[in-house]
């Protein structure tokens, strides 16, 4: 197997896994993950932070996206474009999120164009799994990959932060050469760094 089918194997077991969840223990984890991501002093101090809804299984990103709109951070939310680049627009409370394509939510306000992510002090990212070395796998669009490649090309250095459920920090993931490293892991049980590249 190549590292496409692996990477494919494996995604198709996490989210089995997922959806197995009773909804009181997402909600619970939801709420353990933002204490947590509260604690990060990289959330504390930035200014921008390019987040996500999640939908679904997901790891619950909802609590975390109002304190921090709440408290007067920049909030970047994705919106997602027809070939899964992700162009941005900023949160501005429950109420200003809409039903898009795919099950997701996304922002009602102004599009800023896919270059915005670059003013964001902290990248939250979805995904399914990171490693021991900090490599994250992802959905599989290729949505972030581009996201992070963005970055590394207008010379941003964010913090890169994946969020996910606990079981899925796992020893290895396949890495194919377009992968890039994140710097920490938020599940419910706390806060993973990983060593800088
Ligand atoms: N909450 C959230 N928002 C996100 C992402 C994500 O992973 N999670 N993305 C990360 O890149 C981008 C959107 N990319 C996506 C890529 C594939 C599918 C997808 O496969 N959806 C299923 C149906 C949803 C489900 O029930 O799981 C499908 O279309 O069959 C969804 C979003 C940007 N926004
Ligand atoms: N910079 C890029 N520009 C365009 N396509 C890319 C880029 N990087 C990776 N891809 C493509 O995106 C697809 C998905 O890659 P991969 O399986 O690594 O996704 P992922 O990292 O798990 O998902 P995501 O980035 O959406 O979280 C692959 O076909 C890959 O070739």
């Amino acid at each position: 197997m190549d590292d496409q089918d692996t990477k494919g194997t494996l995604r198709a077991e996490l989210l089995r896994v997922r959806r197995g969840l009773p909804a009181d223990e997402r909600s619970a984890a939801a709420r353990a993950l933002a204490r947590h991501a509260l604690e990060l002093p990289e959330l504390a101090s930035a200014s921008a932070v390019a987040a996500y809804v999640s939908v679904g299984a997901e790891p619950g990103t909802r609590d975390l996206l109002d304190v921090l709109h709440t408290r007067g951070t920049r909030v970047l939310l994705p919106v997602l474009l027809p070939d899964n680049d992700l162009d941005w627009a900023v949160y501005e409370g429950p109420d200003s999120l809409a039903p898009a394509g795919r099950g997701l939510l996304e922002p009602d306000g102004p599009r800023l164009g896919p270059e915005a992510v670059v003013a964001a002090d902290v990248v939250l990212l979805p995904g399914l799994a990171v490693d021991a070395r900090g490599m994250r796998l992802g959905r599989g669009g290729g949505s972030y990959d581009r996201v992070l490649e963005r970055l590394a090309k207008a010379g941003a250095r964010p913090a890169l932060v994946v969020l996910l459920y606990a079981n899925e920090v796992v020893a290895r993931v396949p890495v194919e050469p377009h992968d890039h490293p994140v710097r920490a892991v938020i599940t419910p049980a706390g806060v993973r760094r990983f060593a800088a590249p």
